[in-house]
């Protein structure tokens, strides 16, 4: 098992990649916590299925927007299960929207929780991972829109960019430590985050034919490499992103 008896924190862990990525490492042998907002459905359940896997789960509602949900997830969380080895940064939105017109309250909303959130989520967790001195391994979800805009996405892809540059920082700052930091990059996953945006058939067909792969990802398709950057078989790997995305970044023509 690639994560035997680690703990691993877990943001946005009630649904989509977060969930799966969750399910996954408790089959890899980790103790869970998931940090949700809104789906209490989704990490109850989540939080029941670990257990039944054989590892301890705990679920604890907060906003990443705000510092003070940070510490209390990292100090409950910690309190719950004994320690935090690995933390993965997944929470995130992306309410689609035009540029010319976009909200203010939208624009700030989603720097708020993917970069903002990201930001003070990682330093607690780094905080946490320093104080019990053995290291440990720090994994964030960007994008492939760090690397590439979008039409209605430019409130979303500087906050991809930015939690891409984060880890690349922090790997610099963390090193000392023994703290690994990386990121995934995935593609298109079908998860809540797009379902409205590609119930529109147009859309959905033009990015399943961008894929080489053939199809749209699923959540699962995340969970393998978050796993293999959180465990020692990526123990040299630090300040890396890998592009989960079925070959779409390369397919120019
Ligand atoms: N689905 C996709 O195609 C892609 C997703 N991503 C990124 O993956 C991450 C996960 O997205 P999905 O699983 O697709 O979305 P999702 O909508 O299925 O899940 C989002 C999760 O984030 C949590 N969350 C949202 N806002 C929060 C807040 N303010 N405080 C605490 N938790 C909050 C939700 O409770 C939920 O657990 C996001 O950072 C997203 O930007 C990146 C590239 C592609
Ligand atoms: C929400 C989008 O469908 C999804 O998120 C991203 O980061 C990529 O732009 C994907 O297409």
């Amino acid at each position: 098992m690639l994560l035997a008896d680690k703990t691993l924190f877990i943001t946005g862990g009630s649904a989509g990649i977060g969930r799966a990525t969750a399910l996954a490492a408790a089959r890899q042998g980790a103790d869970i916590a998931i940090h949700y907002l809104g789906h209490d459905e989704g990490a109850h359940s989540a939080v029941a299925e670990i257990e039944q896997i054989g590892r301890r789960a705990i679920a604890i509602e907060g906003d990443v927007s705000d510092p003070a949900s940070a510490r209390r997830f990292v100090e409950e969380g910690t309190a719950a299960l004994g320690a935090l080895d690995i933390f993965v940064n997944n929470a995130g939105i992306c309410p689609f929207h035009a540029f010319l017109d976009m909200p203010g309250e939208v624009f700030e909303r989603t720097m708020n929780v993917n970069l903002h959130g990201a930001f003070y989520m990682v330093q607690a967790a780094a905080n946490q991972m320093v104080r019990q001195g053995k290291g440990g391994a720090i994994v964030a979800v960007s994008s492939i829109s760090a690397l590439v805009g979008g039409e209605y996405q430019s409130h979303y892809t500087p906050t991809k960019a930015g939690v891409h540059s984060l880890m690349q920082s922090a790997a610099i700052a963390l090193g000392r430590h023994g703290i690994r930091c990386n990121s995934v990059m995935p593609g298109t996953i079908l998860t809540d985050i797009n379902k409205e945006d590609l119930a529109d058939a147009a859309k959905r067909q033009y990015m399943e034919g961008r894929i080489p792969l053939g199809r749209l990802g699923e959540p699962d398709d995340l969970a393998g490499p978050i796993i293999f950057l959180a465990s020692d078989l990526a123990r040299y790997v630090t300040g890396a992103s890998l592009l989960v995305d079925g070959g779409m970044f390369v397919n120019l023509q």
